[in-house]
């Protein structure tokens, strides 16, 4: 059989491998092109991939069924595909199937019919069809229930007129697509800084190159501002530009400020946006319709069709990394795609991750810095809470100090904010007379009390139930008590404090949705709130201009955990809880509660010496070859059989290539034992930058034996968490 008439189609399968498909008389396929093919008994949807068809005898290739009227995946789509699975380990219709998100449903827009009058009368003529034809008669095409309504006639006198010649059905013009972004508008006066990173951005993204650009400023110094010019610039040359942001809660603010600036939103994509709303911005970004998306980090698997510039904003942040499935971080991935695609990338933040840092230092980013806040502003003045010296009084969590400080700001008519990383009520739940421990049924995990939902809730698994009365234990009545706060405790304790202050919480859980989020921040913006209580969600990206207090009340929440990013982490939430006080035009200040005030974290957050912190932390971790100086990869064994999982970790330590440069530590428990009823196991290799630690992986992983049964070994290129 001639080869020309076979080619490779990738599936969105867990296969590694193109499959060899045979393409039918008169059908025409290349690369790129989706199609349909069988798959065992059911037909699925894939891309024909690059790569010689495997020789296979004619008659037993199963043929391609169709192709898909959608856009094609161009070469750098492709490249970026192959990439990820190769680095990441993952196979590639995995990585396939998060870069068809959307693509079920797209298509072309079905055209849409109306009626418009012909002129002629018909033959018999009622009071009802003399309104029809009344309103039709300015020869304007209408769909069918606007005619009817209009005219105020059943569809069936229309039916009646149409099947007398005295109305047409005719194609109906698509609605006009709503106005882009316009570039043009007047963006605000930069500050001098601010001018001259934007300036540098700009002609970067007219230089149509590859180049990564960390845009390190302050908090509130106007990175926004600045990186809105780059993609001014994407706009002016009819480009697309892209703007990731780690959480949904960070995009709704920022689509009304480039709305601000722009004239319009830019388009959206993320798991909370419906199906047809996926599709329609698939389709956008594929036919170059929409210039400007903002999304989070599966936007980096959107086909765009010439895409001028990707910003990654709070490029530092951990939820770009994701966990299951594909273990990607799409920071790294976007300067990954920006290469691919000869685009520059600009990564963003107030606290780069050491990586990024480290990068920019040895020249390979390029970095651009707003030393200062914008207007003028001063940093906030940040002081440690001994906690061991200074403490609240048992039962409570506020200490004295950061009482007063609450008592003050709201005196001064401005607002405070607390901010504790943990959701919930309480995060362990103990029988006082037995010492019995309230734990998920599946993980080695505590349940916490969630008061809100009235329920314990495992945050690994989301097992809950509701909390007894009685001890499951000893079964004494009322003796189950909440120990340590949540956010949802601190509120309690803030409402009592504080009984005339109008206390909000925010937090991933107690949110219902983007838009419910987005009003809550405009009440906090609008002054309507005197207490903001909040996980993580409320240390990113906002501005609220009347919040002058922050207090930390477990500034340690990091340390401890066996995490060789535990200091940067904390430091950087921190700073970037901090920086939300005092951006308007009243100084701010900040109470860190602290058992450890001598880190150097908290130490350096004190001192306000973020290159400090950079230095030593920079030098610890060389010490210690951890990232960015030395590479980690971890492997994850899990099974519902503690012994065949201890077994297949050793198996796979003793499997592990000797390479001189690479070192292999464990299997040793993995901190989170159990999730969802299965035990886990970590290995961890190490190695120096200058190794190919995903090739070593491969080799491990091809030497090792199968993982059988229901065992799993997972891979996790450049970790990020190590439970
Ligand atoms: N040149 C300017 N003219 C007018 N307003 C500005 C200017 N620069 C910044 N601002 C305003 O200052 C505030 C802080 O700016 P922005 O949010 O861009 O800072 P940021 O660096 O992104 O902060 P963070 O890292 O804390 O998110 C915003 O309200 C922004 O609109
Ligand atoms: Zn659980």
């Amino acid at each position: 059989m001639p080869a020309a008439r076979a080619v490779q189609v990738l599936l969105p399968v867990a296969l590694d491998r193109a499959l060899t498909y045979a393409v039918p008389e008169g059908m025409v396929v290349e690369p790129g092109d989706v199609v349909v093919a069988p798959l065992g008994s059911r037909s699925s949807i894939g891309v024909v991939w690059d790569g010689a068809p495997e020789a296979v005898e004619g008659a037993r290739l199963k043929a391609i069924e169709a192709v898909v009227a959608a856009a094609p995946f161009p070469d750098a789509m492709r490249r970026f595909v192959d990439w990820i699975a190769d680095y990441t380990l993952s196979p590639k219709g995995q990585v396939l199937r998060m870069a068809l998100r959307g693509l079920a449903e797209e298509g072309e827009a079905k055209p849409k019919f109306g009626l418009r009058a012909t002129g002629a009368r018909p033959a018999r003529m009622t009071p009802a069809r003399e309104r029809a034809l009344a309103v039709a008669a300015d020869g304007t095409a209408r769909a069918k229930p606007r005619l009817a309504e209009a005219a105020g006639v059943s569809p069936s006198v229309l039916d009646g007129l149409v099947a007398e010649g005295a109305l047409e059905i005719v194609e109906l013009e698509p609605p006009a697509p709503p106005p882009g972004p316009d570039p043009s508008r007047p963006g605000p006066t930069l500050t001098p800084h601010q001018q001259h990173a934007a300036e540098a951005l700009r002609r970067t993204v007219a230089d149509r190159a590859f180049r990564v650009v960390l845009l390190d400023g302050v908090t509130g110094s106007g990175k926004t501002e600045v990186y809105c010019e780059a993609a001014a610039e994407a706009l002016r040359q009819g480009r697309q530009a892209l703007v990731m942001a780690p959480e949904i809660a960070l995009t709704v603010p920022f689509l009304d400020r480039f709305a601000r600036r722009f004239g319009a939103r830019p388009a959206v994509w993320h798991a909370s946006v419906g199906e047809s709303g996926r599709a329609a911005v698939r389709r956008g970004v594929a036919d170059g319709s929409i210039k400007a998306v903002v999304a989070a980090r599966s936007g980096l698997f959107l086909p765009f069709r010439d895409l001028a510039l990707i910003v990654v904003d709070e490029e530092h942040d951990g939820a770009y990394k994701q966990e299951d499935g594909v273990a990607y971080n799409a920071r790294d991935m976007a300067v990954v795609r920006g290469r691919l695609e000869g685009a520059p990338v600009v990564l963003a933040s107030a606290t780069p991750s050491l990586e990024t840092r480290i990068n920019a230092d040895r020249g390979r980013y390029a970095r651009l810095v707003l030393p200062s806040r914008f207007g003028e502003r001063a940093m906030p003045e940040i002081a440690a809470v001994d906690m061991r010296r200074e403490g609240p009084p048992r039962g409570q969590w506020l200490a004295p100090r950061l009482v007063s400080a609450v008592t003050e700001t709201l005196a001064a008519g401005e607002q405070a904010l607390l901010f504790l990383n943990r959701r919930g009520y309480a995060p362990l739940t103990l029988c006082r007379r037995c010492g019995h421990r309230m734990k998920c049924p599946n993980c080695s995990a505590w349940l916490v009390e969630h008061r809100f939902r009235a329920s314990l809730v495992c945050h690994h698994c989301g097992h809950s139930g509701p909390s007894p009365r009685a001890c499951p234990s000893c079964a004494a009545e009322d003796s189950m008590v909440a120990l340590g706060p949540g956010v949802e405790r601190i509120r309690d304790e803030a409402a009592e404090r504080f009984p005339e202050a109008r206390v909000s919480i925010l937090s991933s859980d107690l949110i219902g949705g983007g838009e419910r989020l987005a009003a809550e921040l405009d009440a906090i913006e609008r002054g309507e709130v005197d207490i903001v209580v909040g996980t993580q969600m409320v240390t990113k990206g906002h501005h609220f201009p009347k919040l002058t207090f922050v207090g930390a009340v477990d500034a340690d929440f990091a340390l401890g955990a066996a995490d060789p990013r535990a200091g940067e982490r904390t430091f950087q939430t921190l700073q970037q809880v901090t920086g939300r006080a005092g951006r308007g035009d009243r100084p701010g200040r900040a109470l860190l509660q602290t058992f450890d005030p001598d880190h150097p974290a908290i130490r350096a957050l004190v001192a306000g010496d973020r290159e400090g912190f950079y230095a030593v932390e920079a030098k610890a971790r060389e010490a210690a070859l951890m990232p960015p100086f030395g590479r980690l990869a971890a492997v994850i064994v899990s099974g519902p059989d503690r012994a065949a999982v201890e077994a297949h970790g050793r198996a796979l330590a003793r499997a592990a290539p000797k390479v001189e440069q690479v070192r292999v530590l464990g299997p040793a428990e993995a901190p989170l034992a159990m999730v969802r009823g299965r035990h886990r196991m970590r290995l961890l290799a190490q190695s120096p930058r200058a190794v190919d630690l995903p090739g070593y992986m491969r080799d491990w992983l091809a030497a090792a034996p199968p993982a059988r049964g229901a065992l799993r070994v997972a891979v996790d290129i450049d970790p990020q968490s190590f439970l």
